[in-house]
């Protein structure tokens, strides 16, 4: 297999360099890329590892047709168009936790910071203006800090601050009342943490909810003299607003490290008195620089190698162990899919996906997204693994996930049933030798047969005389047979084949096979 090629397009420490190669990855370290001369070699590359400084938009996935795996060595993902990236089949993953202890130690540095005026101090003494006087400072101990985002780095925030001995409120809707007595912190609402904090810190990410989360009518709830923090993203938090508010004294002190529009050259901010600002620097340690390109290269290596997927945001995760288990079920269950999906011609209402045996213990998350993209690749050229989900979901198409405990006669099996406004069609497959995909029933007919890549699947009346016509048409037509499997439901009855052949078989040919005595549907299969 040739080596997967990976390119690290932002400053990414060394060590993830020595990882890729480390792994059996080809990697090229380019960083500081214009998006120009991304989107010129973006074509080349399977894995792409970024930080912040890299915009992944529609317009470079557009051009990255090798592309399976965005990495970012970090955690907000807002630089990456993660629904282009959906729709293009490109998992993205980050690395939640490698830098939270670091940007939450920003986040206390620059309360600190703030309340003692430490830059100024320091510009006024190197001076030489010795202005004791001017720079009165705060404490934190016994003040209230008010957090806005209560998870990984939120939650360090809360832990450090107590050890300062803060009271912490935290406004996080999604906070347990469980987790916040966990943490010692006390639930809030967010007016709670406006009127009451001294410092506020912000630390969720950039969504349309928390969008200027901090406006200025919101600021103007809080109390005079507060304090306040962005060390999560620019946009939480009204710029222009927190400007008027430091000059007129009622916010007593800001602490920036994040900003609108980054690189921040200018903003509307600077020059403020009371305002002290980093470049973005909250993951910006030796040692949440290794973590993350360490991480992430791992994570990015394992899915390029192994397919094991971990910390995606766009995919379920199957891990480094599982991964191998899984890849014959994920062949298997496409091709059932794929089964399923070339036999539907009319509008599908719903798909359910069914595991029994040994195939249940797994994880089932990615072999019914596989399923899934078997069964609508035939009406959808742009469905893929990782978007198969949300274009059911777009369609309307209801997909059910069962796993049954019952005993069968097979160690493993998945049965795949699409229902349309006129039908429900199941098929069923199972592993032979633990990795040969075979179905095994056909609507509730039993059946055993390979997937092969020409097949014909036909539908006919049990009634003698059949194999002989359609074996001698597929003759004439200097058509091979490879094998011929037959299931029928009663003697007499409906009868199922399921033929194998060398050469693909014609339009023309086909119609003369849906013509012949006794035939009620023939239908073309590839694989
Ligand atoms: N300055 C830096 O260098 C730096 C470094 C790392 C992370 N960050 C940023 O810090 C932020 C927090 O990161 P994290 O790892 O703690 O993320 P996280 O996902 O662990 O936590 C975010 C929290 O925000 C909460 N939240 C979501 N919507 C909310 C809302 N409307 N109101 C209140 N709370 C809400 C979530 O419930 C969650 O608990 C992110 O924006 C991330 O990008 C910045
Ligand atoms: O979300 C993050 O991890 C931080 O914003 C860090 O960004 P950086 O990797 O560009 O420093």
């Amino acid at each position: 297999m040739a080596k997967p090629k990976v390119l690290i397009s932002d400053e990414l420490s060394p060590r993830s360099i020595e990882i890729f190669s480390e792994r059996g990855c080809d990697v090229d370290f380019k960083p500081g890329l214009k998006p120009a001369e991304l989107r010129a070699i973006i074509g080349q590359y399977e894995g792409l590892a970024i930080r912040s400084a890299t915009k992944v938009t529609a317009e470079v996935l557009a051009e990255a047709k090798k592309l399976k795996v965005v990495g970012r060595a970090g955690i907000g993902v807002d630089n990456v168009d993660i629904k282009a990236a959906t729709a293009r089949g490109v998992v993205v993953m980050n690395t939640p936790f490698g830098n939270a202890i670091t940007t939450a130690e920003h986040a206390i540095a620059l309360m600190f910071a703030v309340a003692r005026q430490i830059p100024e101090a320091n510009a006024s003494t190197q001076a030489g203006k010795w202005e004791k006087n001017r720079f009165m400072g705060s404490e934190l101990s016994f003040k209230t800090l008010g957090l806005i985002g209560c998870g990984n780095i939120g939650s360090i925030v809360a832990d450090r601050a107590i050890g300062l001995k803060m009271r912490v409120l935290a406004y996080d809707p999604f906070l347990s009342d469980q987790r916040a007595a966990e943490l010692g912190v006390e639930k809030a609402t967010l007016d709670q943490v406006l009127e009451r904090a001294d410092f506020i810190t912000v630390h969720t990410p950039l969504t349309e909810q928390t969008k200027n989360i901090l406006s200025r009518a919101n600021l103007m709830k809080t109390k005079k003299g507060v304090r306040i923090v962005n060390c999560a993203r620019g946009g939480l938090v009204d710029e222009l607003a927190v400007r008027d508010l430091l000059v007129s004294g009622h916010i007593a002190g800001a602490g920036f490290d994040v900003f609108t529009v980054e690189p921040a050259k200018e903003n509307v901010l600077f020059g403020t008195p009371n305002l002290v600002c980093t470049p973005h620097l909250g993951a910006s340690t030796v040692e949440a620089q290794e973590n993350v390109a360490l991480q992430v290269a791992e994570q990015m290596s394992d899915y390029l190698l192994t397919g094991a997927v971990v910390n995606s945001l766009n995919m379920p995760n199957v891990s480094a162990e599982d991964a191998p288990k899984l890849a014959p079920y994920l062949d298997l269950a496409e091709k059932l899919g794929s089964f399923a999906g070339q036999l539907t011609d009319t509008d599908i209402k719903a798909v359910s996906i069914e595991y029994e045996g040994q195939v249940a213990a797994l994880n089932i998350k990615p072999l019914s997204q596989v399923a899934l993209m078997g069964v609508l690749r035939p009406q959808l050229d742009t469905v893929n693994m990782v978007n198969a989900p949300a274009i059911a979901r777009e369609r309307g198409v209801d997909v059910a996930e069962v796993k049954h405990e019952r005993d069968s006669d097979y160690h493993s099996l998945i049965r795949l049933s699409v229902t349309t406004e006129k039908y429900t069609r199941s098929v069923t497959g199972t592993l032979f030798g633990g990795k040969h995909p075979r179905i095994v029933e056909i609507k509730g007919i039993e059946i055993e047969a390979e997937f092969g890549q020409h097949m014909l699947y036909i539908t006919n009346d049990d009634k003698p005389g059949f194999i002989g016509r359609l074996g001698s048409l597929l003759g004439e037509h200097k058509v091979n047979i490879a094998t011929f499997h037959l299931g029928r439901d009663t003697p007499g009855g409906s009868a199922i084949a399921l033929v194998q052949v060398d050469q693909p078989i014609s339009p023309e040919l086909l119609t003369k096979i849906a013509a012949l005595e006794s035939v009620v549907q023939a239908k073309v299969l590839t694989f």
